[in-house]
C-alpha cells in the first residue's frame, strides 16, 4: 500500500472528486462553527464583566450573531453533508463495481477472500462516506476546542489540564471502533453465505428445485444460522464497544465536574469573577459537545479507516492482477493457437487441474475436447480467453504469447458471450446473427419482436432454456469477425434441428461464414454426434491429453474416445429400439 495518502487525506478526496463545491463549503463552514463556540464564550464573560455600556451591547451583539451562526451553520452543513454521504456512497459503489468488473482476469471473482472484502466493503461504504463527515468534524471540534481552551487558560493555566479529559474517550472509542471493525471482517464470509441462500429461496429458478426436493426449509435454516452467527459476533463487539465507551465518557464525567468545582472555589476566593464562572460553564457544555463530535468523528474515521484500507487492498490487488499485455491481436490467423507445457491450479488451491497441456488448434480448423465431467474443458478454455494465465507453460497466437496480447483486443476477436456491443444498434448485423442463431422464430413470437424486454423480474417475456440458448448464441453471432468461436456445451437445450443447422455452420463442410480468416472453432461436448464431425479431437482426462486425432484415427486405437463414443451410441440405439 506504498505510495497512498493519510486515510483522511484519501476519504476526502473521495468526497471532493463525489462534489467540490459542496465539500468546500462544508470544510469552510466547520470553520465559521469553531469559531463561533468560540466567541459566543467570550460574549458569556463579557456580559458578566463588562464596565460599560458600549461594551455590554458589542457582548450582547457578538453573543446573538455567534449563538445565530452555530445554529444556522449546524443546519446547513448537515443538509450539505446528507446530501454528499449520498453521492460518496455512489462514488465508492461505482468504483468497486470497477474493480471488480474491470480486472481482465476471473481470479479475483472466485477468490473468498477477495469477495469476503469485497462484501465488506459493500456493507461500509456508508461508514466511509460517513468518515468524510467524522473526519471534518473531528477537525472542526479540535480547533473549536483549541480556541475554548486558550479562553480557558486566561481564568486559570490549570484548566488547560481540561483538555486531557479527551484522551480517554478517543482512545476508548477507537478501541471500540477497532473491536466494531474486526467484528465486521469475521462476519463477512456468514453474510456472503446466507446473502447465496436467501437469493437460493427467492429466485424462482434455485426455488423451483428447493420446492420439489422438499429443502427449502434446510436452505432457511442454514440461512438463518449462518444469520445469526454473524448478527452474535456483531452483537458481542458492539456490547464490549460500549463498555469501552462509557469507561471513556466516566472519566471525562469526573473531570468535568472537578474543573467547575475548582472554578466555583476560585470564584469563592476571590480569584476569579462571575463572568468567569458563566464562561466556564458555557464552555465547558460545549467543550462537552465538542468531544462528543470529536469522538464519535474520531470513530467513524476509525470505521472508515478500516474501510479504506479494504478498498486499497482490492485497488492494489486488482492491480497486481492487471494484464500487461499491448500488442494487437492479429486480424486473422495463419498458424493457429498453440499450448507448449501449460499447467494450471486454481490460485488459493492444491490441485492441479490441468498438466502439461501441449496442443496444436490449427488455424481454420475445427477442434473438439471432450472428457468426463471435471476433466478440466471449461478450464481450458478459461484459459485461452484469458480469464486465467497457465501457472506454467504459455499459449500462443500465431507466435505470440498470448499474455504480451492486449487482452481487449484479443477478447474482440472471440465469440463467447456478450456479443459486439459496439454494433448493438445496427439492424441488419443483429438481424444475421438472429438468423445465423435460428432465432429467427423466437424473436417473432416477443411482443415487440427486438425491442421487447426480456425476463419475468423485470415485466418482460419469460423464454424457455432452448430459447435463451439461441438467445445467447445469436450474442455470439454478432461477432463476425472472430478469430475463435468457443462454443461450450452450446447446444444442451436446443431441439435437433437448430443444433445439426448450427452445426453444420461451425463444424460441417460448409463453415466458410465462420469469419475471420483462418478462425478456429472450438467444441466442448458431451454429444459425440456433433463431436465426430471436427476435424481434430482432444481427449481430456484427469487434466491431461489422454489422446488426439480424427474421429476415425481414434475410434481405429479404441482407446479412451472409441469407449465413450461405443457408450453413448449404444445407449443411444437402445433407447430409439425401446
Ligand atoms: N473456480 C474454481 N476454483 C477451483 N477449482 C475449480 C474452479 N472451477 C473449476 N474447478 C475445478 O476444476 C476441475 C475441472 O473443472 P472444469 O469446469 O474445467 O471441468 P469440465 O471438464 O469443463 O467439466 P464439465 O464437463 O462438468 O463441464 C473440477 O475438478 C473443478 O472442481
Amino acid at each position: 500500500m506504498s505510495g497512498r495518502p493519510s486515510v483522511v487525506t484519501g476519504i476526502l478526496r473521495i468526497a471532493y472528486a463525489a462534489d467540490p463545491r459542496a465539500t468546500s463549503a462544508v470544510l469552510v463552514l466547520a470553520c465559521v462553527n469553531a469559531l463561533s463556540v468560540a466567541a459566543s464564550g467570550l460574549s458569556v464573560r463579557q456580559l458578566a464583566n463588562s464596565s460599560s455600556t458600549a461594551a455590554l451591547w458589542l457582548a450582547v451583539v457578538v453573543g446573538a450573531v455567534a449563538y445565530a451562526m452555530i445554529a444556522a451553520v449546524l443546519r446547513v452543513q448537515h443538509n450539505l453533508q446528507v446530501d454528499l454521504t449520498e453521492r460518496v456512497d455512489l462514488v465508492l459503489s461505482q468504483r468497486l463495481f470497477g474493480l471488480a468488473s474491470r480486472t481482465p482476469t476471473l481470479e479475483h471473482l472466485e477468490r473468498p477472500e477477495f469477495l469476503d472484502r469485497l462484501s465488506s466493503i459493500r456493507s461500509g461504504t456508508e461508514t466511509l462516506a460517513g468518515a468524510c463527515w467524522g473526519a471534518v468534524g473531528a477537525g472542526s471540534s479540535m480547533l473549536s476546542l483549541g480556541l475554548s481552551v486558550w479562553l480557558l487558560t486566561d481564568v486559570h493555566p490549570a484548566l488547560a489540564l481540561l483538555v486531557l479529559l479527551a484522551v480517554p474517550p478517543l482512545v476508548f472509542s477507537r478501541r471500540a471502533s477497532r473491536l466494531l471493525g474486526q467484528a465486521r471482517d469475521r462476519m463477512a464470509d456468514a453474510e456472503r453465505r446466507e446473502e447465496h441462500l436467501h437469493r437460493l429461496g427467492t429466485e424462482a429458478e434455485a426455488a423451483k428445485e428447493l420446492r420439489i426436493s422438499q429443502s427449502h426449509r434446510v436452505i432457511g435454516a442454514r440461512a438463518d444460522a449462518y444469520w445469526e452467527s454473524a448478527t452474535a459476533v456483531l452483537v458481542r463487539a458492539q456490547g464490549r464497544a460500549a463498555l469501552w465507551q462509557a469507561a471513556g465518557w466516566g472519566c471525562f464525567a469526573v473531570g468535568y465536574v472537578g474543573a467547575l468545582a475548582f472554578v466555583a472555589h476560585l470564584v469563592a476566593r476571590g480569584s476569579g469573577t462571575v463572568g468567569d464562572l458563566l464562561m466556564v460553564a458555557s464552555l465547558s457544555g460545549y467543550l462537552r459537545m465538542q468531544l462528543q463530535a470529536t469522538v464519535t468523528g474520531a470513530s467513524q474515521l476509525a470505521e472508515g479507516r478500516h474501510t479504506m484500507r479494504r478498498l486499497w487492498w482490492l485497488e492494489d490487488h486488482a492491480e497486481r492482477q492487471s494484464h500487461t499485455g499491448t500488442e494487437p491481436a492479429p486480424r486473422g490467423l495463419t498458424r493457429g493457437i498453440s499450448l507448449r507445457g501449460v499447467s494450471f491450479t486454481y490460485p488459493g488451491t492444491d490441485n492441479t487441474i490441468l498438466r502439461e497441456i501441449d496442443l496444436e488448434l490449427r488455424a481454420g480448423s475445427t477442434v473438439a475436447i471432450v472428457g468426463v465431467n471435471g476433466a478440466g474443458k471449461t478450464t481450458l478454455v478459461k484459459l485461452l480467453t484469458g480469464m486465467y494465465e497457465p501457472t506454467a507453460g504459455e499459449i500462443a497466437v500465431d507466435g505470440v504469447a498470448l499474455k504480451r496480447l492486449d487482452l481487449d483486443a484479443w477478447r474482440a476477436r472471440h465469440a463467447i458471450g456478450i456479443g459486439d456491443l459496439p454494433r448493438a444498434d445496427d439492424p441488419d448485423a443483429v438481424a444475421r446473427a438472429v438468423e445465423s442463431a435460428h432465432a429467427q422464430a423466437v424473436v417473432d413470437r416477443l411482443p415487440a419482436g427486438l425491442d421487447s424486454q426480456l425476463g419475468r423480474i423485470f415485466d418482460g417475456a419469460e423464454l424457455s432454456r432452448g430459447q435463451w440458448q439461441k438467445v445467447a448464441l445469436a450474442r455470439a453471432m454478432m461477432r463476425g469477425e472472430s478469430l475463435l468461436w468457443i462454443l461450450d456445451e452450446p447446444t444442451a437445450a436446443l431441439d435437433p434441428q437448430t443444433e445439426h443447422d448450427l452445426y453444420e455452420r461451425f463444424v460441417g463442410a460448409d463453415s466458410a461464414g465462420r469469419g475471420a480468416e483462418g478462425a478456429i472453432t472450438l467444441l466442448v461436448s458431451h454429444r459425440f454426434s456433433t463431436v465426430r464431425m471436427a476435424d481434430h479431437i482432444v481427449v481430456l482426462s484427469d487434466g491431461e491429453v489422454a489422446e488426439e486425432g480424427t474421429h476415425a484415427q481414434l475410434m481405429e486405437r479404441a482407446g479412451p474416445y472409441a469407449e465413450l463414443y461405443g457408450t453413448q451410441s449404444r445407449a443411444y440405439t437402445a433407447a430409439q429400439d425401446s
